[in-house]
């Protein structure tokens, strides 16, 4: 599968994200520019973590507007895979691939932490290298990732079974149903706060996030 990681002005994870799909992983994988609008050639599309626009008016409402991702909603309109990771996620928020919105965390304080994940679902293309129910660990490095969506919406997203992790044990953000990840209708667009590609290396003690790339590749069985 070829891995095309978007660049905003301000990114700041995208040169992780590309070492855990094509040094780690093996995987074509290429830099995208947010100005480019031609993203035919990839598979998978991760919008990384970090500050677009310096995180300016709110995380993410203006790297939405940047030309590429017009094409990113195309890609998941495809049925292609798309990850938000942090950043990414209030990204993809904002342009609407994914309900609800990422507010300030609850304690209005930068939060930088390890965090506890139920897996909620193991059902997903993201998700076959975990079991159901499993608790991970994942890195948290946010000032607005609390989860909100008005009470309709919450619902529904709980009832479509949209919920992927939830903070398990503390919730550190106020997130709503201590949701810490969630996909679209169909799956193939993943939203999260944690960072799973600060959890891939070996050399870092833990990779617990390693695991959701590889399920993805069908590789798990290969890091066992
Ligand atoms: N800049 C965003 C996200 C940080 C990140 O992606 O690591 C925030 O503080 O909420």
């Amino acid at each position: 599968m070829k891995f095309g990681v978007l660049v905003f002005p301000g990114s700041n994870c995208d040169r992780d994200s590309a070492y855990v799909t094509r040094d780690l992983l093996g995987q074509p994988t290429r830099m995208v520019w947010h100005q480019e609008t031609d993203i035919s050639d990839i598979d998978v599309i991760i919008v990384p973590g970090g500050f677009s626009y310096g995180d300016y008016l709110r995380c993410g409402a203006i790297a939405r507007f940047s030309p590429v991702m017009q094409e990113v909603v195309n890609h998941a309109q495809k049925g292609k895979f798309v990850i938000g990771i942090c950043n990414g996620f209030q990204v993809l928020t904002e342009a609407g691939l994914l309900p609800g919105v990422l507010t300030r965390n609850r304690d209005l304080h930068f939060i930088c932490d390890r965090s506890p994940l139920k897996v909620e679902r193991n059902n997903l293309p993201w998700t076959h290298g975990y079991t159901e129910g499993e608790v991970i660990t994942l890195p948290i490095a946010h000032g607005e990732g609390r989860f909100y969506a008005d009470k309709d919406t919450l619902a529904a997203i709980e009832d479509n079974g949209q919920v992927v992790f939830r903070y398990h044990g503390e919730n550190p953000n106020g997130s709503l149903n201590n949701i810490a990840g969630i996909c679209n209708l169909q799956g193939n667009v993943l939203g999260m706060m944690p960072h799973p590609e600060r959890a891939a290396d070996q050399a870092l003690g833990n990779t617990d996030g390693l695991r959701l790339f590889a399920g993805l590749l069908g590789k798990v069985a290969a890091l066992i």
